[in-house]
Formats: structure tokens, sequence, C-alpha cells
């Protein structure tokens, strides 16, 4: 058997209001790994997450956090966990190093200045540790809430949408941060909306819809099977039938006539037909003027649509 880390078994949850936002939930985390949830809006990653840490109680089925039932050894399950919630609230005119030796402390941990100097070194905060957190900028604080929930020195780290509305200098600055983190033995466990995110950081991905698990899947995997891009070739004039030079692209057209619609994988970009430039070229050598380009890459809605339907 492989080493997990946190097992969820049979995991379903059915509000006061009588709706279910987890249906026989069964997952597996590998100690020390990056394991991205993604979902679209309501899938139920906060529930699941929430249910894990035992912020929301199950209805039916059992959680194992580094083999502790969660709810039967709530504490020493807890312990384990670090939770970096979206954002941090009303602590805006604490200092740095007081908010995370708070947080410490909610864990009945005894004080340890020594840990906490290292989590703030390693998160490049320790200069501002005398800082009030109102003084910071936005990716001090999201580096912040990764020094709270890294105060009580747990195993497991939960990032819940780690870099929502973030730019992307901010976003790679996040991404580093949390690498180094697994490098030094944490296993992480992120919610996204960007694909790209899964796609940089995740060993694994798994996708949830409606409270159900609908895959799970090591990324190299799911990205060959996801990947997939479409170029529209805008033309100056409608093409009545398509040239003999271009049939062998998997092209389709517009009721126009006037866009080609070519679809092509991304991720390996090892098209079959040469991909984009051959079929740039062969428009050419045909003589069809091309007036403007624009590509398009399957969006995560379109993906989670397309894993549902596929399910359905
Ligand atoms: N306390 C609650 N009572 C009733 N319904 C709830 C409660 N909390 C969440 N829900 C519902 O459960 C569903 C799943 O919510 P959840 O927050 O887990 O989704 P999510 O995948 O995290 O979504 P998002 O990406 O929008 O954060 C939603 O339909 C939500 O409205």
């Amino acid at each position: 058997m492989s080493d997990s880390i946190i097992r969820i078994d049979g995991l379903s949850k059915t509000f006061a209001g009588g709706f279910q936002a987890l249906r026989q939930v069964d997952l597996s985390i590998q100690r020390g790994e990056i394991f991205a949830l993604l979902g679209p809006n309501g899938a139920g990653k906060t529930t699941l997450i929430s249910a894990v840490c035992g912020l929301v109680s199950p209805s039916q089925g059992t959680v194992w956090v580094d083999g502790f039932d969660n709810v039967k050894a709530y504490r020493p399950a807890r312990e384990r966990i670090g939770l970096v919630p979206q954002e941090l609230t009303n602590e805006a005119f604490e200092t740095v190093w007081n908010t995370v030796s708070f947080s410490r402390g909610l864990f009945g941990k005894p004080p340890n200045p020594t840990h906490i100097e290292r989590v703030l070194k390693s998160l490049t905060l320790w200069e501002k540790r005398n800082n009030r957190l109102i003084t910071l900028s936005g990716g001090m604080k999201r580096r912040v809430l990764i020094a709270k929930a890294l105060s009580h020195e747990p195993r497991i780290l939960f990032l819940d949408e780690p870099t929502a509305g973030v730019d992307v200098a901010l976003r790679r600055e996040m991404w580093d941060v949390v690498r180094e983190l697994r490098d030094h033995g944490v296993t992480i466990i992120l919610t996204t909306h960007y694909i790209e995110e899964a796609e940089e950081m995740a060993d694994r991905i798994g996708v949830i819809n409606h409270g159900e698990i609908v895959l799970v899947e090591e990324k190299h995997a799911l990205i060959e099977k996801l990947g997939r891009k479409q170029l529209t070739v805008q033309l100056f004039e409608p093409l009545q039938t398509l040239p003999p030079g271009l049939a062998t692209f998997a092209l389709t057209q517009n009721d126009a006539g006037d866009e080609l619609i070519y679809s092509y994988e991304s991720a390996t970009q090892k098209a079959g037909d040469g991909g984009i430039s051959a079929l740039l070229g062969a428009l050419n050598k045909a003589g069809v003027g091309v007036k403007d380009l624009h590509t398009r890459q399957s969006s995560l809605e379109d993906i989670f649509v397309d894993l549902v339907k596929e399910r359905a």
C-alpha cells in the first residue's frame, strides 16, 4: 500500500437545510505530495477541506489524518494540519510576530521563538516582524497567512485558493514558497480555479463537481487529456470549399465561411499535421488571405463541463 497521510472514506455532508454538498467522497493524499483540488464555484472544495480540518462535521464517512480519526481523535488530527484561508481577518493592527506566535498558542503548543523565527525567515518576513499587518503589501500579507498556518509545525498544509486575485509576479512567488515547503517534507493540498496553477504545482490533481470527486489523476496524464487549444483564423474572403492543400488539417469552418477553426494539443505541441506553422504555410501557399488570428485554451469551466458530461 502507498503511504497516505490523509485518507477520506465515504465522506458525505448534507447541510441543515437539506443541501448535499459532499457525496461519498473517497480520496487519499500521499505523504509529501502537492495535490491540487479543482472545481467550479460551489463544487464542494471548501466543504471538503473544512471536513478534513474538523471545521464541518460530516454526515457520513471517516477522515484519517496521519492515522488519527479526525472526529474521535480530533486534537492529534487537527494538530497535524495547517490551514491557510484566503484572507486575513481582523488583525490589522497586530504585528507579524505577535499574530504568528498567537496562532501557535491556539493549538496549545508552548512558545517556541526559534521555530517562529525560522518560519518568518523562510517566508522572508523576518525584517517585517515588528510591522503591523496593515502596513504590509498584499504579497507579504499572504505570506503571513502561511506563517500563521505553519506556526504549530503541521505536517500537512491546506491552501484555499492561494493566489486568487493576485498578480502574475506574486503568484510565481507564492508557488516558490509552496514548493520550498514541500521540499521540507510538508504535504500540500491546494484548491484553485487556475489550470495553470495546478499545471505548475501539482503532482496529482483531483476534480470535484457537485460534491463528487469526478477524477483523480497524475498531473501529466491529465494535462495530456485536457490541454487542447483552438486557433481561429479569420479570412479576408469567405472560402466556398477548402483548397486541397488544407485537407490534411483538422479544420472546421464557421457558417459564413470566413473563419477556419483549428484544434491542436497545447501541452505536447505534437500535431501530426505539422501544427500552426504548417497550417499558416499551407494557407499562404493556397493564396488564402489571413486577416487575423486568435488562440483560445479550454478554460477550466469548459473542462469541467466536459468532465461532467462525460460522466453523466
Ligand atoms: N453552511 C452551509 N449551509 C448550506 N449550504 C452550504 C453551506 N456551506 C456551503 N454550502 C453549499 O455547499 C456547496 C459547496 O460549497 P463550497 O463552499 O464547499 O464550494 P467551493 O467548491 O469551495 O466553491 P467556491 O469555489 O465558490 O469557493 C455550495 O452550493 C454552497 O452553497
